[in-house]
Parts: C-alpha cells; sequence; structure tokens
C-alpha cells in the first residue's frame, strides 16, 4: 500500500511564520484560505476586483492584487482557473518571486504541459484535494477533510515535501490522509477521472437513464427522482463502506439485476472510449484542444453548457429540489460565478 500521511505524522511548523497568498478566491480558493487562517497560518489574497474580491472581503481576509500579495508571500498558491493561471502568472506572479519561494498548485495541468516554466531557485510543488472546493470547506468546518496528493515538481529549498505536507494539514486534507505523487500523476488521473467517471460519465450516465425512462412515456418526475436524485443516496452508501455496504442496503433483485445489467450498459466498449479518453490525455491532445478552445473565446465550451442548462433534467430537478430544502447547500449559492 503507499504511505498515507495523516496529521500525526506531519510537523506544519515548518509553515509557521511564512506569508502565504491565495491567489484566487473562487472553489478551491476560498476553502483553501479560511481552512488555513483557521489553522493558524498568516494567508492574504490576491484577486483581481470583482465578486471574488467582496467575498474574501466579506469573509474577514486581507486582500491585495494578484502582484502584491504574490510579491510579500514566501508560498504562492496558484488557485486561478487553469486555463488564465500562465497569463496571469507571467503578468503578476513572477516579477515578484524570489529565490527560495514556494509556487503552489492544486492540479498540475500548467506546469505538466509545460505552459508555465517556474525559475529554478523557487520551489514548485503541489496539494491537490481530491474533492469540490466547497466540500474542502464543508468538510473542514465538521472537522473531517477531504483526502488529497502532494507532489514535488522542483525542490529548491530543500523543504518543498515538508511545506506541501504542513499546507495539506492546514487545509483539513490529511486528517482523511494525503499521498505523494508526480505532477505527471496527478495532472493525468485527475483529468481522466473528472471526464471519464466524475464529470463526465456521472452526467452522460444520469442524462441517458432519464432520457430513456422519459422517452418510453414514464413521467420525468419519476426519472427523475430514480436516475438523479436517488444516485447520491446509493453513492453516499459505497462512499461510506464500499460496493458490499451499497448492496447490503439494496435488495436482492437489484443487487441481481445490477450483476447482469451494469456490464450490457457500461460495456468493454465504453472501457475502450475510456483508453482513448486516458491516451488523449496522456499525448496532450485533450490539453492542446482546451487551449485553443480558450483562445478562441470558447464556441463549443459555451454551446455545451447551454444545452445542459436547457435538458429536462435540469427543469425538472429545479422544481423538485425547491420542494426539498433539506436537500443541502448549493456550491453555486455559496461561491457566485461558477
Ligand atoms: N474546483 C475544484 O474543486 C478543484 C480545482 N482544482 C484546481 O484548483 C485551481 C482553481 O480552480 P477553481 O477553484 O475551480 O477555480 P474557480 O473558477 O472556482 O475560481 C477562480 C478564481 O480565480 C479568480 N480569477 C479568474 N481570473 C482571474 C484573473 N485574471 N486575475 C485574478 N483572479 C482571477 C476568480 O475571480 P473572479 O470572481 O474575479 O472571476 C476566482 O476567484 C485549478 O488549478 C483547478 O484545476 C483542484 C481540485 C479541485
Ligand atoms: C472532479 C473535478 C475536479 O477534478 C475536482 C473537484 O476534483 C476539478 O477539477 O474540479
Ligand atoms: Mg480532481
Ligand atoms: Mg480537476
Amino acid at each position: 500500500m503507499a504511505q498515507m500521511y495523516y496529521n500525526q505524522d506531519i510537523n506544519e511548523k515548518v509553515l509557521e511564520g511564512k506569508k502565504i497568498a491565495v491567489i484566487g478566491y473562487g472553489s478551491q480558493g476560498h476553502a483553501h484560505a479560511l481552512n488555513l487562517k483557521e489553522s493558524g497560518f498568516d494567508v492574504r489574497i490576491g484577486i483581481r476586483p470583482g465578486n471574488s474580491a467582496d467575498r474574501a472581503k466579506n469573509d474577514g481576509l486581507d486582500v491585495k492584487s494578484v502582484a502584491e500579495a504574490a510579491q510579500e508571500a514566501d508560498v504562492i498558491m496558484v488557485l486561478l482557473p487553469d486555463e488564465t493561471q500562465k497569463a496571469v502568472y507571467e503578468a503578476e506572479i513572477a516579477p515578484g518571486l524570489v529565490a527560495g519561494n514556494a509556487l503552489v498548485f492544486a492540479h498540475g495541468f500548467n506546469i505538466h504541459f509545460e505552459q508555465i516554466v517556474a525559475p529554478a531557485d523557487v520551489d514548485v510543488f503541489l496539494i491537490a484535494p481530491k474533492g469540490p472546493g466547497h466540500l474542502v470547506r464543508r468538510t473542514y468546518q465538521a472537522g473531517a477533510g477531504v483526502p488529497g496528493l502532494i507532489a514535488v515538481y522542483q525542490d529548491a529549498t530543500g523543504q518543498a515535501k515538508d511545506l506541501a505536507l504542513a499546507y495539506s494539514k492546514g487545509i483539513g486534507a490529511a486528517r482523511a490522509g494525503v499521498l505523494e505523487t508526480t505532477f505527471k500523476e496527478e495532472t493525468e488521473t485527475d483529468l481522466f477521472g473528472e471526464q471519464a467517471v466524475l464529470c463526465g460519465g456521472a452526467v452522460e450516465l444520469v442524462k441517458a437513464g432519464f432520457e430513456t425512462l422519459v422517452e418510453a412515456g414514464y413521467q420525468p418526475e419519476i426519472a427523475y427522482f430514480e436516475c438523479f436524485h436517488e444516485l447520491k443516496l446509493i453513492v453516499d452508501l459505497m462512499y461510506e463502506g464500499g460496493i458490499e455496504n451499497m448492496n447490503y442496503s439494496v435488495s436482492d433483485t437489484a443487487e441481481w439485476g445490477e450483476y447482469v445489467s451494469g456490464p450490457r450498459v457500461v460495456t468493454a466498449e465504453s472501457k475502450a472510449a475510456m483508453k482513448d479518453v486516458l491516451t488523449d490525455i496522456q499525448n496532450g491532445t485533450f490539453a492542446r484542444e482546451w487551449i485553443q478552445e480558450n483562445e478562441t473565446n470558447r464556441p463549443q465550451y459555451t454551446a455545451k453548457k447551454q444545452a445542459v442548462k436547457d435538458h429536462q433534467i435540469e427543469q425538472v430537478g429545479a422544481k423538485l429540489r425547491e420542494m426539498m430544502p433539506f436537500v443541502g447547500q448549493k456550491a453555486s449559492a455559496e461561491v457566485v460565478g461558477k
């Protein structure tokens, strides 16, 4: 088994007294900044004027321009969207870097795909929470945490790994478990997971199930409860105790259906498609196309986002959720602009 690091294995003193700049105050930024501050670290936010800056001020944080925060900090955590990091780094972060600083990421995209090349005399490492930022915050507040990965790309000071571990403890990741990886492994597995399983795979599975029932004449509300709402409840059981735990709670009829029909839906062809997705990530095709999509003002991204918004499952779901206020908090209400 891989070596896991937990709170008791980590000495956070190496990060004490260091000035940390969290650049960006979105999904990950707000969680890192608030968790680090509540863990006793010295945090400032680097952000452009706007909604995020206003939220950070309202949350009681020390808010500065990106250039100012990056310049005064020892540890600079870049929590901007991946597609804007290169431009902001070159214009506002790089000019303030000095030998011995740490340039830090939550995802390896820009370093691994060589969009950002840091000076040799700074540490470059990552702390990648394996969960959405809003859950990094909520679980920390609940006394728990979201697991994380650390990786060191450049160790100019000889302290990079210890700093990464201390930071991971500060955001609560080491309450759940932290393991060491490389920028290559983090970048490729993270992109694969979100595309094939967590976001791409799950959304397409849910939409296809919903559409199949509705096209067969069943009520959309029933299709929503069956293929969308209940998915969380089923996945919660898997999360809590594995597939066996979920199967213990569902009927034997459901479990038998899982064995005979699951492989009819997610087939050898689906797995071959997953391998194609992984190849495109590994050989840089996905990164190249995403960078190009941004350079041309996101035409496909915008059209596809609208298509999801217009899908019947979103309309039906919104109405049903209005009647279930207990369902939970909305990440988009916690951090506007996502
Ligand atoms: N979302 C997640 O849960 C996860 C994200 N990551 C990684 O974390 C990083 C951040 O992603 P995420 O939290 O999703 O990002 P978000 O889109 O949620 O937030 C981005 C933040 O950057 C600010 N910003 C955008 N452009 C600029 C700019 N030009 N100058 C200054 N500030 C700017 C935004 O402010 P404004 O309001 O002004 O637009 C916002 O505060 C990425 O590397 C991502 O891959 C890793 C693990 C999980
Ligand atoms: C699953 C999507 C993710 O990789 C994450 C929350 O971990 C992301 O990039 O947001
Ligand atoms: Mg991820
Ligand atoms: Mg990701």
